[in-house]
Formats: C-alpha cells, structure tokens, sequence
C-alpha cells in the first residue's frame, strides 16, 4: 500500500498549490484514485475511453454513453491536409514529442478553439475530444511516414484507441492481448494530480489562454527524462543486458557512480506506485506470450537491487519500457503514448481550473545582487 511520504523542501514539495476532484496521489489507502475510483480498480474492469469520460465528463459512462462517445471519436480520427502536410516536412531523426508538440499546435492553428468571449470556453469539450481522437492519428501519420514512406489511413475502424494507435503502427489490427494492454497502459498513465505536466498545463489555463497552447505546453514539459521520458530511458538501459546477473552488476556499478537510475523513485509516493505491480504483471504475460527469457527477468533483478540497495521502487514507467517492447512498439513512441492517456487528465484539469480561475503566480526569493547603478557601456 502506497503512504504520504514526507513532503518539503525544493521544487515546490508539499505546498498545496490549488484543488482538484480529480485523483488523488498517495493520500488514500489505495494509492491512486480518478474521482474516487481506485485506479486498480478502473485498469481491471474499464477500457480506456469509459475512464476519459469519467475523467472529463464526471461519471462512468452508461453502455449507450460509452457506444456514443466511442463513435464520435471514430468520426473525428481523421487529420486535416494542411496537418498532414506539416507532419510530412518533420524529419524521421526529429524527437517524437516534438512531433506530437507541433501536431498539437498545429491542429490548435487550423481548429482554433473559440476564446472570443474573455472567460468562456463554448469548445472545450469538443477540442478536446478531437485531441483525444486525432493525437494517435498524429504521431502514427509521422511515424509511418518518416520510417516507411506510408501515408497511413487515420481513419480505421477499430473499437478503440489503443487497437487503432497499434493498428496504424502496425498496419494490421492487433490481437485481443495486445489491446488490452493499451486499455490498461492508457488507463494508468491517464491523471495524477498536480504532475510537473499537468501542473503546466494549469498555469497555463490561469491566463485563460486557449486549450492547444495549454496541451502544447503540458507535452514539453512531459519530454523531460524526469517525467514521462523515463519510459523510454529505461528500455535504452534495460536492453543492453543480456542476463539479470549482468543487470545487477551494472545496477551496482551505476549506484556506485551516483547515477540516477531512469523508472524509479517518485515525487510523492514513498514505498511503491501503486500502477507498477498493475503495468508488471502485464508485462509478465507479455514475457511469455513472445517467449521472453530476458528483458522481464533483467527488469526484475533491477527492482529487486533498487529495492534492496537504496529501497527506491520502480514508479509507472520502469515496467511500461518491457511491456511495450514485447508489443512491438519502438521505444521512441513510449513517451507520446503516454501524451495519447495524459491528454485526457490534462484537458480535465484545464477545464477544472478556467471553471474557478485565479492566474497562478507564485512569488521567489530574490539571491540576487543588491540595488546597484549602471556603469556607462564605455566603462565596463
Ligand atoms: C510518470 C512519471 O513521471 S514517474 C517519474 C519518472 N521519472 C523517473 O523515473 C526519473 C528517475 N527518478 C527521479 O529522478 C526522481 O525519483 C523523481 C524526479 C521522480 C522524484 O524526484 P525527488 O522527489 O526529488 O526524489 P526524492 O526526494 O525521493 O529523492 C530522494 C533521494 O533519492 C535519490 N533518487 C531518487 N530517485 C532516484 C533514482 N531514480 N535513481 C537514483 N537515485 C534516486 C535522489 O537523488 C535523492 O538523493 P539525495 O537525497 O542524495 O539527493
Ligand atoms: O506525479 C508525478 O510527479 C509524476 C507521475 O507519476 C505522473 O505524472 O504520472
């Protein structure tokens, strides 16, 4: 069970910078909750849109809600020309999140959402129903571009989010397996209270700028190895061992090193994140659905030396890495999956905080010099 650990210091810990009904973060027994719900809970008997609707709508949809919000985010799959075009002229060694930031600002230039009236947002719901549809679209238009020279139908048919994110990717529909997985993927990485991302996107939304520029926002700050980039930092590490014996010589070494090791450790959870052992045991059933004798165990011998020499445990990402390699996925499109689920709490904690706004300005503590006069250019 995941507890509060103690909260101070830099980086604004444990300083409560506004409210949100949204989840909850290491504060209830259960770890992690989206409006109440443990998110075990929602990852074992949920698909990932009937959790989006809970999180941007306020309910569990209904079954006839649920077929009517999944078909209006089949009809909206699709990407404008101008769009397209953009995304062809993106190199194939450009940085994926790059991809996925311009794609945002560029949807955000040819769909503009309405800010006309100061204050009042008529579009939101539905600019943000159209990111949730066409964000996949984006980065598999790209990929599929860039790497193979295909200009990759957006519009499939496929029941859901995942199954069409790995569909494009793949060019054939992925099997039951592999789309549940995306179901649960999607649904852990969905929201997580004040996050270094989310919380851009919040301060962003306190100058009552236009949703694009807060998603845009939100995705720059999601790059970083230090948040949601970590998924990808630990598949580039786990994949060069070969045996869990040279995983945790390795381990050692870099502890010794004080290297920071990408996948572990988190912000306010202090024993376990509750979405690893959810993501790990996925990730087990991947291992032996592609006959893996390697990645898992070596993934497994890191936590266990994590554990025992620094008693740091792995956060979402450490298991993301083995479980989306096993699917197939390259690594460098784990990061804009996680865009494709945190679009959702983004989007929410934008609408949550315009709905009560006050613009976020928090102060600092001058170390600079003190009041001095300016020496003429020629003397200096
Ligand atoms: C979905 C997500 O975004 S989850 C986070 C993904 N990020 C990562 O996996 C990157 C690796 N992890 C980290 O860098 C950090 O653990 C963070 C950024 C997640 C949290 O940072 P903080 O809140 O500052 O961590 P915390 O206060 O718990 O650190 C305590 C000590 O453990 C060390 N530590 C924390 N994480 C790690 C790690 N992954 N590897 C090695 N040492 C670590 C810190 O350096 C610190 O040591 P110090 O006191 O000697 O400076
Ligand atoms: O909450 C955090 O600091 C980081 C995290 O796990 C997330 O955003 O999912």
């Amino acid at each position: 069970m995941a507890e509060g650990k103690k909260l101070e210091g830099a980086g604004l810990r444990g300083q409560v910078a506004g409210k949100t009904a949204l989840s909850t973060v290491g504060v209830s027994g259960s770890g992690l909750t989206y409006r109440g719900y443990d998110v075990k809970d929602l990852a074992e008997n949920c698909e990932f849109e009937e959790v989006a609707y809970l999180i941007l709508k306020g309910k569990l949809p209904n079954q006839a809600e649920l077929d009517a919000y999944k078909n209006q985010l089949k009809r909206m799959r699709g990407l404008p020309a101008a769009l397209k075009e953009v995304l062809e002229r993106i190199p194939k060694d450009a940085h994926p999140m790059d991809v996925m930031r311009t794609g945002c600002s560029m949807l955000g230039n040819l769909e503009q959402e309405d800010t006309s009236v100061m204050g009042e947002f008529p579009q939101e719901m539905e600019c943000t129903d159209r990111m949730v549809a066409a964000f996949p679209s984006i980065i598999c238009y790209w990929y599929r571009y860039s790497h193979d020279g295909v200009k990759v139908e957006t519009e499939t048919d496929d029941d859901s989010i995942g199954a069409h994110f790995l569909h494009m990717l793949r060019g054939e529909k992925p099997n039951e397996l592999h789309e549940r997985v995306m179901n649960v993927s999607l649904i852990l990485y969905a929201e997580h209270e004040f996050n270094a991302s989310t919380f851009t996107a919040r301060v962003c939304a306190s100058t009552l700028s236009d949703i694009h520029s807060c998603i845009t926002a939100a995705i720059g700050s999601l790059r970083g190895p230090l948040h949601g980039g970590a998924n990808e930092a630990a598949m580039d590490m786990i994949e060069n061992w070969t045996s869990a014996e040279e995983a945790e010589r390795e381990m050692m070494g870099k502890l010794e090193r004080k290297e920071k090791i990408m996948g572990f450790g988190h912000a306010i959870y202090s024993t376990s994140d509750p979405r690893n052992e959810i993501i790990k045991a996925w990730s087990e059933k991947l291992a032996a659905d592609v006959g893996d004798t390697t990645l898992y165990p070596v993934s497994v011998r890191c936590e266990e030396v994590m554990w025992r020499e620094k008693k740091l445990f792995c956060n979402a990402d450490f298991f993301h890495a083995s479980a989306y390699h096993f699917m197939g996925i390259p690594t460098k499109l784990f990061t804009p999956i996680f865009v494709m689920s945190r679009l959702t709490g983004w989007a929410a904690h934008v609408m949550e905080q315009r709905a009560d706004n006050r613009i976020i300005r928090p102060s600092a503590e001058y170390t600079g010099e003190d009041l001095r006069k300016v020496t003429p250019i020629a003397q200096r």
